[in-house]
């Protein structure tokens, strides 16, 4: 398991720690850090706060902001950057831009989980400066390239 550093920037949200549900969770639910419930009109985002801050400090690791599947599907409230991520140098609150991308008005209320969190590895590269790549079977082709079936 890996320990990252982490600050409860809200003392509200101490009790509701990010943990996974079950022991083969990948994901780790985030809650909204409200006073009063925010409403989300048809089309609408909000920057939401969840009271906390991370600081992952390892290169080789990131975390990314994902919708959770039930309230993207079932009421079209998914993420205004369709997914955050969260370098491993950011100590600043993790905020969550909530988006409706619905028909009808969502109410976020206070302390609702509202998305989730995953942990990955990451490979920083460098650059080598060529003027032509070594064959590949694929070569330029792509967007289709392989046929429909
Ligand atoms: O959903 C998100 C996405 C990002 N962040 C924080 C952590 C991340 O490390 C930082 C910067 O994010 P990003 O690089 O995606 O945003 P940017 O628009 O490129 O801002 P910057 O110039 O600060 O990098 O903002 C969040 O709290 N929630
Ligand atoms: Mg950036």
């Amino acid at each position: 398991m890996t320990l990252i550093d982490l600050k409860v920037l809200d003392p509200r949200v101490a009790d509701f720690l990010p943990a996974y549900a079950t022991p083969g969770s990948a994901g780790l639910d985030l809650r909204a850090c409200l006073d009063e419930p925010v409403v989300l009109q048809p089309g609408q985002s909000a920057l939401i706060p969840t009271g906390l801050a991370m600081h992952i400090a390892d290169p080789g690791l990131a975390a990314l902001i994902l919708p959770r599947s039930g309230l993207g599907h079932k009421h079209g409230i998914v993420l205004g950057n369709l997914v955050g991520l969260i370098d491993s140098d950011y100590q600043g609150q993790l905020m969550v831009s909530c988006w409706n991308r619905g028909h009808e008005s969502f109410t976020v209320q206070p302390f609702e989980r509202i998305a989730q969190m995953v942990i990955v590895p990451v490979v920083q590269a460098s650059f080598r400066r060529v003027e032509e790549f070594g064959t590949s079977q694929r070569g330029e082709g792509g967007f289709g390239s392989t046929g429909k079936h």
